[in-house]
């Protein structure tokens, strides 16, 4: 199975690939402009992304990836989660609908790793338990107890501007949870919303808010990259960054309020097509 995953060998000065060797660039040139998403390196053909950054008629050839310090790697496929339809809940009132916000993209040449370009683990694989010096026996539900315990989470996303930044959150996967998923109604454009749970479906994971501390928040920008747990030096993705209540990379100068929230496809909810879609890159799906 895939060699060793989830490593960055960059000790030193941060916000190089070596940091996070996995972080790619996803630019869709379209005749409106271009679209930047985020995305992380899976396997040696597949990253993963937000199904929301492409249009379904955006061709694969007008799809180019940055990843390892080469820009524009050809794409040869986009595959959406079959699930996803951002205008699926349009006639309820609600104009985007994320639920299923997933997709992996194929490379048209497979990546040759490098201390610049690695792997990040994804969760119910041998190479995680391995990552996690976890008992070869163990479940992917064990995993799951593992890496989200029903608790506050200590997880990180990357900012990128010049330089690739960590930001550290806390999933609220406990007695915040609820909370947190209640100041999705306070997204503009959700105002029609009736109950949290036509928009914040059990696919998703909520960061963001001031307890237990003052997370970052994410920007549209940020779509598709990874939701990251560092555990044991090494580094899981759990989620894919989805969508947020408050994008504050429009009115930076302002401090994020307390219910500017975001929101993570939860990988644990999408293994079934993580594994058929991913089953010839040889990972070890348990
Ligand atoms: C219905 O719209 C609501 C949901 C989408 N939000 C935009 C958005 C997207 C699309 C993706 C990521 C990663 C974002 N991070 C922060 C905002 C934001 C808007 C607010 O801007 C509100």
């Amino acid at each position: 199975t895939l060699g060793l995953c989830g490593i960055a060998w960059g000790h030193q000065k941060s916000g190089h690939y070596e940091r996070q060797p996995w972080h790619v660039t996803i630019n869709v040139i379209r005749s409106t402009g271009k679209e930047a998403c985020k995305g992380a390196v899976v396997s040696e053909y597949f990253l993963l992304t937000a199904a929301h950054c492409f249009n379904v008629d955006d061709q694969a050839h007008s799809i180019k990836v940055d990843a390892g310090g080469m820009k524009n790697r050809e794409v040869d496929a986009v595959y959406f989660h079959p699930d996803y339809d951002i205008n699926r809940k349009k006639a309820e009132g609600i104009p985007e609908f994320y639920d299923y916000d997933i997709a992996l993209v194929k490379l048209k040449k497979k990546f040759i790793f490098s201390k610049d370009l690695r792997p990040i683990c994804l969760p119910c694989t041998e190479a995680t338990t391995r990552a996690l010096r976890l008992p070869t026996t163990t479940t992917c539900q064990q995993q799951e107890k593992e890496l989200l315990p029903e608790k506050n989470v200590k997880a990180l996303f990357v900012f990128q501007d010049k330089n690739l930044i960590q930001k550290e959150v806390y999933i609220k996967n406990g007695e915040m949870k609820e909370n947190c998923e209640r100041d999705a109604l306070k997204a503009q454009g959700y105002e029609k919303v009736k109950q949290v749970s036509d928009v914040v479906t059990p696919r998703f994971l909520c960061t963001g808010g001031t307890e237990p501390n003052v997370d970052p928040n994410t920007c549209k920008g940020d779509s598709g990259g990874p939701l990251i747990i560092h555990k044991k030096s090494r580094f899981i993705q759990v989620g894919v960054i989805s969508w947020g209540v408050v994008d504050v990379c429009k009115n930076p100068k302002r401090l994020a309020p307390s219910h500017a929230r975001d929101f993570h496809i939860n990988l644990f909810q999408v293994l079934p097509w993580l594994q058929e879609k991913l089953k010839d890159e040889d990972l070890g799906f348990l």
